[in-house]
C-alpha cells in the first residue's frame, strides 16, 4: 500500500485496483453489517468506502444516482409510489424526489451507521431524506418485501453494494421474486448489475434470474462512473407482466417534468439521448446478456 493513497483491493477485481490520493480521513467505524469509512480524496470530494469497496465520491456519484433513478422511473407513465432497497446515502432519494407526479417513497436500508455518516459528511446527497415523501425503514431488504403487500409499487430500485457482503441475497431469484410480487402490473425494478469488463458471468446469472421472474420486459442498461471498477456499472431493468414497458425510449421524458427542482439542482449527468444510448451494448455483451 502506498501511503497517502486508498487502494480498492478485492477479490471481485482480482489483478486490478482504482487508487485515490487521501488528503485525510474523516471517519472510521464498524457497524452490524461491514466496515464504514470517510476520506476527503485529493481530487474527488469527500469518498465513501464500505469493506474497503468505494460505494460513492462526491465528483461522480451523479452518473450514478442519476442514471439508477430515472432510468425506471421516466420508463412509466406516472409513477406514484416507489420503494428504495439500499441507497442509505440519500441519493437516489434525492433523485426519486424531483418526479412531481411521486406521492410516496419506501426506503429499506440494512445499516443504521451507513445514513448517519451520509448525514454527516455527505449533506448533499443525504438531503434526499429531507423529502416528505419519504418513510425511511432501517433493516433486512428481504424481510421488507415479505411483509409488503402484494402490487403496491410503481417502481422499485435496489441500489445495492456487492454480492459479496449484506447485499449477497439481492443478487438472487428468490428476492427477485419478492420484487415482483411488490409491484404493480406493468411496475418496473432496477438494480445495481455490476460491471460487463468485470462481472460477465455474475451479469448472466442475474439476467437468468430476471427473466424466469420478471414476464414483461428484462434489459440490460450500462454507465460511466470513474470511481467503479473498471470505470462503469449495470443496471437491469425489468418490468412485471402488464402494460407493456419500452425502456429504450422513455416515455415519462425527464425533460418534460415541470419540477421547481430542477431550477435550484439541475441534473448534472442524466438526460433522455444518455437514456436511451445506456441501453446499447458492446458485441460480447450484447452477446452474453442477449436483447428482448
Ligand atoms: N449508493 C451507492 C452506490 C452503491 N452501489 C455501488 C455499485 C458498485 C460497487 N462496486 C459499489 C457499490
Amino acid at each position: 500500500v502506498i501511503p497517502g493513497w486508498f487502494a480498492e483491493i478485492s477479490p471481485m477485481w482480482p489483478g486490478e485496483a482504482h487508487s485515490l490520493k487521501v488528503e485525510k480521513v474523516l471517519f472510521q467505524g464498524k457497524s452490524k453489517y461491514q466496515d464504514v469509512m470517510v476520506f476527503q480524496s485529493l481530487t474527488y470530494g469527500k469518498v465513501l468506502v464500505l469493506d474497503g469497496v468505494i460505494q460513492l465520491t462526491e465528483r461522480d456519484e451523479c452518473a450514478y444516482q442519476e442514471m439508477i433513478t430515472h432510468l425506471p422511473l421516466c420508463s412509466v407513465p406516472n409513477p406514484r409510489k416507489v420503494l428504495v432497497i439500499g441507497g442509505g446515502d440519500g441519493g437516489v432519494l434525492r433523485e426519486v424526489s424531483r418526479h412531481m407526479s411521486v406521492e410516496q417513497i419506501d426506503i429499506c436500508e440494512i445499516d443504521g451507521m451507513v445514513i448517519d455518516v451520509s448525514k454527516q459528511y455527505f449533506p448533499e446527497i443525504a438531503v434526499g431524506f429531507d423529502d416528505p415523501r419519504v418513510t425511511v425503514n432501517v433493516g433486512d431488504g428481504v424481510a421488507f418485501l415479505r411483509e409488503s403487500p402484494e402490487g403496491v409499487y410503481d417502481v422499485v430500485i435496489v441500489d445495492s453494494s456487492d454480492p459479496i457482503g449484506p447485499a449477497e441475497e439481492l443478487f438472487k431469484k428468490p428476492f427477485f421474486e419478492l420484487v415482483a410480487r411488490a409491484l404493480r402490473p406493468g411496475g418496473v425494478m432496477c438494480t445495481q448489475a455490476e460491471s460487463i469488463w468485470l462481472h460477465m458471468p455474475i451479469i448472466e446469472d442475474i439476467v437468468s434470474a430476471c427473466r424466469q421472474t420478471f414476464k414483461g420486459s428484462v434489459n440490460y442498461a450500462w454507465t460511466t462512473v470513474p470511481t467503479y471498477p473498471s470505470g462503469v456499472i449495470g443496471f437491469m431493468l425489468c418490468s412485471t407482466e402488464g402494460p407493456a414497458v419500452d425502456f429504450q425510449h422513455p416515455i415519462n421524458p425527464i425533460e418534460k417534468q415541470e419540477s421547481n427542482v430542477e431550477l435550484q439542482r439541475p441534473l448534472k449527468f442524466y438526460n433522455s439521448e444518455m437514456h436511451t444510448a445506456s441501453f446499447c451494448l458492446p458485441a460480447f455483451a450484447r452477446r452474453a446478456i442477449g436483447s428482448n
